[in-house]
């Protein structure tokens, strides 16, 4: 797929913006460009402006500008104009759908779900942003009166994966602008256009110039240091790998910049011996091939107990060989691409090392089929045990291992023996082992007989490693907000 292909897939071409959007206005690069390829074959498919560390500041210092006359419209007036951004989005939806399938490589009815998904946090925070309630407390002396408000905290900056590249910003921008902050967005190098094309959304929508800006660039480490450096940043908003988030956090920490984190995860999918097994199966799939595998919430590691693990693994064999693998655009593709080649790789060192202790490969690791494009078929090992990679490693691909459990407490405590804690799933029926298995999983998100968790009105975030803070709920707003209380003598 070449530009060309690209543009001609557009309903309205001038989506694929290929300048960055600093401050209301579309820029170039000081840097020059940097390449956006199609990771299903490979075509270079944008040449996208290059920031430099001085671009980035100048959409900082405009956003503190703006931010100003923003916090000062009511919440109501700023719902109006994120509702507008939704609206358009939603009007947009194939096209959005198809710029992130093109640069990302997720099959198309996903991307145009995940614009419906990205769209909805900024339909739910357009709601919450006339709702930004304070309080009173009775003083504590008889001339002492207390009032509690919450303001905006000022400019925030956000950097985002590649794997949900609308979404992941839409989760952050839309509760900081309906809190009255300012927004300084910044995409993976591998999946800009998504981004730049909710630029062109925010300036058709009547966002404010330098409310909203995105500033792409090849060199992450130079952005994230202008957003941890700049005493004008008063947020710093990551998705991404704990070994990211840890670097951010150190250098945030000389401004004790307030950090919200989303990251890595390790995700145990357990399915009990009272389980419906067909449901199970049906979940394990969404759960783990969601993206090809390439999302922090997929199951990592699949427990299944005893008397049921031969009749699990021939039904999920079985289920799996069933989904098409190929080109994102083509129908009926349930499984892309990986993201590249490091991607592919990382999937088949932890294929080659569970073999090489002892798992048996009953479906995939048959050599990627060959061509351009970032191929892998899916795989599912039984036999896995916990001394191999992918029980401590985060695979963020299309493999499934399975692990065989005989009781609860050996299932929990093998579940919880990691450092991230994000998401967790397990089917059972038997109600009171799902409110003791629930309570125990040590995890900030917990699927029962589910495999799909995500939603904009819940609070999405993970304990332990991995991260700091909640996105989505009522709860993402106060990611945004200070609190401040006024005690007055009367
Ligand atoms: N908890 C969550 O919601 C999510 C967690 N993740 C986790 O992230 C990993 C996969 O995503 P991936 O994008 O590879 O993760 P990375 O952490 O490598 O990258 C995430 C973002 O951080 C940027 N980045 C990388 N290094 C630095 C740096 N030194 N300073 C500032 N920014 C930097 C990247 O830029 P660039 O790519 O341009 O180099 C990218 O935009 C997995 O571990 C996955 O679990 C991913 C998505 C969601
Ligand atoms: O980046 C991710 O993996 C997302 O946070 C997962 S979800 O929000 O789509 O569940």
């Amino acid at each position: 797929m070449t530009k060309t292909d690209l543009k001609s897939l557009l309903n309205g071409p001038s989506l694929l913006a290929e300048q960055a959007y600093l401050a209301g206005h579309w820029v170039d690069g000081d840097e020059g460009t940097f390449e956006v390829t199609n990771p299903a074959r490979g075509d270079v498919i944008a040449h996208v402006a290059d920031l430099s560390r001085a671009q980035v500041a100048k959409a900082i210092a405009e956003a503190e500008t703006a931010q100003k006359e923003w916090a000062s419209w009511t919440g109501k007036e700023r719902a109006a104009v994120l509702r507008k951004w939704f609206d358009l989005m939603m009007e947009n939806q194939h096209d959005l759908g198809v710029i992130l399938t093109a640069e990302q490589g997720k099959p198309l009815a996903e991307a145009k779900g995940e614009i419906a998904y990205g769209a909805s946090f900024v339909e739910f925070f357009a709601e919450e942003a006339k709702r930004v309630y304070g309080e009173t407390i009775p003083g504590h002396q008889r001339d002492k009166r207390i009032t509690v408000i919450k303001q905006p905290i000022g400019v925030a900056a956000s950097i985002t994966p590649w794997n949900f590249p609308n979404a992941m910003i839409t989760r952050k921008a839309a509760p900081a602008l309906a809190a009255g902050c300012a927004f300084v967005a910044r995409p993976a190098e591998l999946t800009p256009l998504s981004a730049t094309a909710l630029g062109v959304l925010a300036e058709r929508a009547g966002i404010p110039k330098g409310v909203f800006s995105v500033v792409t660039s090849s060199n992450a480490s130079e952005t994230g240091k202008e957003f941890c450096e700049n005493p004008i940043v008063r947020k710093l908003t990551f998705t991404g790998s704990t070994q990211v988030g840890r670097i951010l956090l150190r250098q945030a920490a000389d401004q004790v910049m307030k950090c919200s984190m989303e990251l890595g995860g390790n995700a145990p999918f357990i399915v009990f011996d009272d389980a419906d097994l067909d449901a199970a199966v049906e979940g394990a799939i969404m759960c783990k091939f969601r993206n090809n595998g390439q999302t922090c919430v997929c199951a990592n590691r699949i427990y299944v107990q005893a008397g049921v693990y031969d009749a699990f693994a021939a039904k999920l064999k079985e289920a799996v060989e069933k989904l098409k693998m190929g080109d994102g655009m083509e129908e009926g593709v349930a499984l892309g691409p990986l993201i590249n080649a490091s991607a592919v790789e990382k999937v088949q060192t932890h294929i080659a090392d569970a073999k090489a202790k002892g798992a048996n490969v009953i479906l995939g690791d048959s050599g990627a089929p060959q061509g351009p494009g970032y191929f892998l078929p899916p795989t599912i090992v039984t036999g896995a045990t916990k001394d191999m990679q992918f029980s401590t490693d985060e695979t963020f691909g299309p493999l499934a291992p399975l692990f065989k459990f005989e009781n609860e407490d050996d299932v929990i405590a093998m579940a919880n023996d990691t450092i991230f804690g994000l998401a967790s799933y397990f089917y059972a029926k038997d109600l009171s082992r799902v409110y003791k298995v629930a309570e125990a999983l040590e995890y900030g998100i917990v699927g029962v007989n589910t495999g799909i968790i995500s939603t904009e009105v819940a609070p999405f975030g993970g304990v332990k490693q991995s991260g700091l803070g909640r996105e989505g709920s009522h709860h993402g707003l106060d990611e945004f907000l200070e609190m401040k209380y006024i005690c007055m003598s009367v």
